[in-house]
């Protein structure tokens, strides 16, 4: 490359200084020269130069005389095509130094060039750097291009702007001129006409750009200041050309023109030595910037196609699989739900797979794996409600299954629910992966760990249930075998029955812990948990004793026992033959003794005398230090040690007791007087008188005597055996029967009066004046008698 010597730089340049060497500064396989800054040194002596300097940059479509307005402008030697050979001239980006003008000139290859065809990343990366380097753009158009989206670049232009909106723009940077430049304007349609139908274009591109955070309400007055101006056709108006030009060049050369184009704004704040590195930083960054990689035309229409065909795919595939998801929606497992699903995405991938797959094959494939994932997204809802509804039967089967396993005989518990809990697992897994659709990246681990957390908990519980079943059973046996084991030995109270009732107490609670523990190791029991269990077991039967012993001692059942007790010893002697009181017998003397006998009873049932309740609550209270089981254990023995017969009880016992020992008492002093009493010797003789001619009858009759004989003889006997007196007694109960019924026949009959009255009255009454009053009746009568 060839260039003449650089010229002194003069206030607004020289048309007969020679054009600086320009240098490619990116080559078109997009290469940044490491020339830049031996460039601005050696050639165009500009490293010194500070703040005082500028840069303009052009850009446009090819072959639209851009380097030609350049080299105009700026007296720059930038290649112009040949007129016979239409073509690019410009390739990559040029810079060169305006002869005269501490100016830098960049031409940038052209957008729009068949050589580049489709591939549009040089384009938009040096238009991108033009507009970040550069204090002014002028932007090159042919009048016509005017009005058009693509002619006059303004895709091109979103992109650019966009980016740079992104990239190197923030409230407050210094704003770019961008200079429209309206070439061959030979029609009749006046600049400011075609001002405002740019302008119009400009505002609609700024507005559908995407802004970065914090500049949504951005206008391009805040980034660009924007001036049109036009020049008449080159060859038509060839003259004109050149004089517009030559007036437009000192609006880029004479910094006292009105205007001016390049203003203190729009500068970068780089002093020029420093210009080549940020300029190569600037390529660098845009060169690596992803941003700038979008689309071809091909690729445009292979998504918008793709794009179409998707929705009419998806729609398909939802309408597939409505039916399943009303079925899961109901609660239903869905057998093979995950093939069903794939079957309705085969279905709608077919003929997506057919029309979309003749467009761009990476944009094919992309928007095909988007439409999948879409689908496996929309069908996720299914396969959730699935899982929810799998795991709701895995819950009832294990139920189920554990109270169909449990019933057996013997069943080990935690045997029982590990394998009924493996079967469960199985199954949900198992119908969990046959809802999954091929290639998704479903997942029911975190389901399955649901899943076995409820399942613990339920086993827990069960296991609990379990334990609380067998803690019962324990609390019942005894419930049940206390009372009579114990009321066995209340009944005959001895001087050692508290012993007796404490030991027999002590074999039950210990029959019913070891028990419980033994059943209680296949639910593997903690050592706390059993200590807990037996110290309610304890309290459970402490209480049960006491209940047993408050009915003992009741009002009614003691009266009962006591009267019991004094009976035994005054009705019966002591081979346990019942008494026929005879006149020479003591029955002060016996019922002293039974009376005494009774009060030791009473005495006796005043407090519950029970040793092993000591050795509970000490075990207890070792194995659990405090706790609400040793507390309600220590308040069960504190009740069963306070006395069954607090002493108003056993006042209100005595005086009942009383009563009825009293009555026993003048019932057998009534016998002795009956079996005694004297027939006085005048009846004698008038029976004998009265009488005299029966006893003759009888002697004569020799049936009658016979008779008489037969009785004397059994009489006889009944004397000789010693059966006199229970005959007696017997004979005497059976006259008094008969001699009641008859009486009630008689008064009946006399109309009350009758022969009771007058055996009262002449035979009775005499007899009772004889009899001694009971010495207890005397010495103390009960309140209540
Ligand atoms: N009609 C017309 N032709 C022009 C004008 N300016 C330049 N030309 C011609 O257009 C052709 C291309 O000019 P260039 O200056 O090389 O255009 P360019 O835009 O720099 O070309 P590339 O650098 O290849 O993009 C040349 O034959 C010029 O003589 C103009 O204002 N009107």
């Amino acid at each position: 490359m060839t260039s003449p010597p650089p010229e002194p730089a003069t206030a607004n340049g020289d048309a007969h200084l020679a054009p600086t060497p320009r240098l490619q500064i990116v080559d078109e396989n997009k290469a940044f020269s490491a020339d830049l800054a031996p460039y601005m040194t050696n050639e165009w002596n500009l490293l010194d130069a500070g703040f005082n300097y500028n840069v303009v940059a052009v850009f446009g479509s090819q072959s639209t005389g851009k380097s030609t307005l350049l080299n105009r402008l700026f007296h720059t030697n930038f290649q112009v095509m040949n007129e016979s050979q239409r073509g690019q001239t410009t390739k990559g980006i040029w810079l060169a130094r305006a002869p005269g003008l501490p100016t830098l000139v960049m031409d940038v290859e052209g957008t729009d060039g068949r050589e580049r065809g489709e591939d549009q990343d040089f384009e938009r990366k040096s238009s991108l750097f033009a507009i970040a380097i550069a204090e002014v753009i002028i932007i090159n158009m042919w009048e016509h291009m005017v009005g058009l989206y693509h002619g006059a670049n303004m895709g091109l232009l979103k992109t650019v702007l966009e980016v740079n909106l992104q990239l190197f723009q923030k409230k407050g940077s210094p704003k770019t001129h961008l200079f429209f430049v309206i070439r061959d304007h030979a029609s009749g349609t006046p600049l400011p006409a075609l001002c405002a139908t740019l302008t119009a274009d400009l505002n609609k591109i700024w507005a559908s750009l995407n802004k970065p955070d914090g500049l949504e309400a951005s206008q391009l007055t805040d980034f660009f200041d924007v001036t049109f101006t036009s020049l008449p056709h080159k060859r038509l108006a060839g003259e004109q050309f050149e004089t517009d030009a030559t007036t437009l060049r000192q609006r880029f050369v004479d910094p006292n023109n009105a205007d001016y184009v390049f203003r203190p704004a729009y500068k970068k704040a780089v002093p020029a030595d420093g210009f080549p590195h940020f300029a190569q930083d600037i390529w660098t960054q845009i060169n690596a910037n992803r941003d700038l990689d979008l689309p071809s035309q091909q690729e445009l229409l292979a998504q918008f196609r793709c794009d179409e065909l998707a929705t009419v795919a998806m729609d398909a595939f939802s309408a597939g699989f409505t039916g399943l998801k009303s079925q899961v929606d109901s609660g239903t497992v869905v057998e093979s739900l995950g093939s069903q699903l794939d079957g309705a995405l085969y279905g709608a991938l077919k003929p997506f797979d057919t029309q979309a797959s003749r467009y761009h094959q990476g944009v094919y494939q992309r928007k095909r794996k988007e439409l999948v994932d879409r689908c496996q997204t929309s069908a996720m809802v299914v396969f959730n409600a699935q899982l929810r509804n799998a795991a709701k039967r895995a819950v009832t089967i294990f139920k189920s299954g554990l109270d169909f396993k449990l019933k057996s005989k013997g069943a080990d518990f935690y045997i029982m629910v590990e394998s009924t809990k493996d079967e469960v697992l199985q199954f949900f897994s198992k119908t969990a992966n046959a809802s999954c659709m091929q290639d998704s990246t479903w997942s029911f681990e975190e389901s399955l760990a649901d899943l076995r957390t409820e399942l613990d908990h339920l086993i827990s519980s069960r296991r609990d249930e379990e334990l609380n079943k067998l803690a019962h059973a324990a609390e019942r046996k005894i419930q049940t075998d206390l009372p009579d084991a114990i009321n066995d030995i209340l009944v005959n109270p001895t001087p050692t029955m508290w012993t007796r009732v404490d030991e027999v107490f002590r074999e039950e609670v210990e029959s019913a812990e070891s028990d419980l523990r033994d059943r209680a190791k296949a639910l593997r029991i903690t050592d706390s948990e059993l200590d807990e269990r037996l110290a309610a077991l304890r309290t459970a039967s402490i209480t049960a004793l006491r209940d047993v012993l408050s009915q003992a001692t009741s009002e009614g059942a003691l009266v009962q026992r006591l009267k019991a007790t004094f009976e035994q010893k005054f009705r019966y002697d002591d081979q346990g033959i019942p008494r026929v009181w005879q006149p020479s017998d003591d029955i002060d003397g016996a019922y002293r003794r039974a009376r005494e006998l009774a009060d030791q009873t009473l005495k006796s049932f005043v407090v519950a005398e029970l040793p092993y309740l000591d050795t509970l609550e000490s075990s207890t209270s070792r194995s659990l230090a405090s706790s609400a089981f040793t507390e309600d254990l220590q308040a069960s023995v504190v009740a069963l040690r306070k006395p069954l017969l607090p002493p108003s009880k056993t006042a209100t016992l005595t005086s009942r007791f009383r009563l009825e020992a009293d009555a026993l008492y003048m019932e057998a002093k009534r016998s002795v007087v009956s079996s005694s009493a004297h027939v006085p010797r005048w009846v004698l003789a008038v029976i004998a008188v009265l009488g005299y001619n029966e006893f003759m009858s009888i002697i004569r009759n020799p049936f009658l005597l016979l008779l008489l004989i037969l009785m004397a003889a059994i009489g006889f006997v009944i004397y000789a055996t010693g059966m006199a007196g229970p005959a007696q007694a017997v004979a005497m109960r059976v006259g008094k029967d008969v001699a009641r019924q008859v009486g009630e026949r008689v008064m009946d009959v006399t109309g009350g009066r009758g022969i009771v009255g007058t055996v009262n009255e002449f035979v009775l009454k005499p007899m009772n004046a004889t009899l001694p009053a009971p010495e207890t009746a005397k010495e103390e009568k009960p309140k209540s008698e």
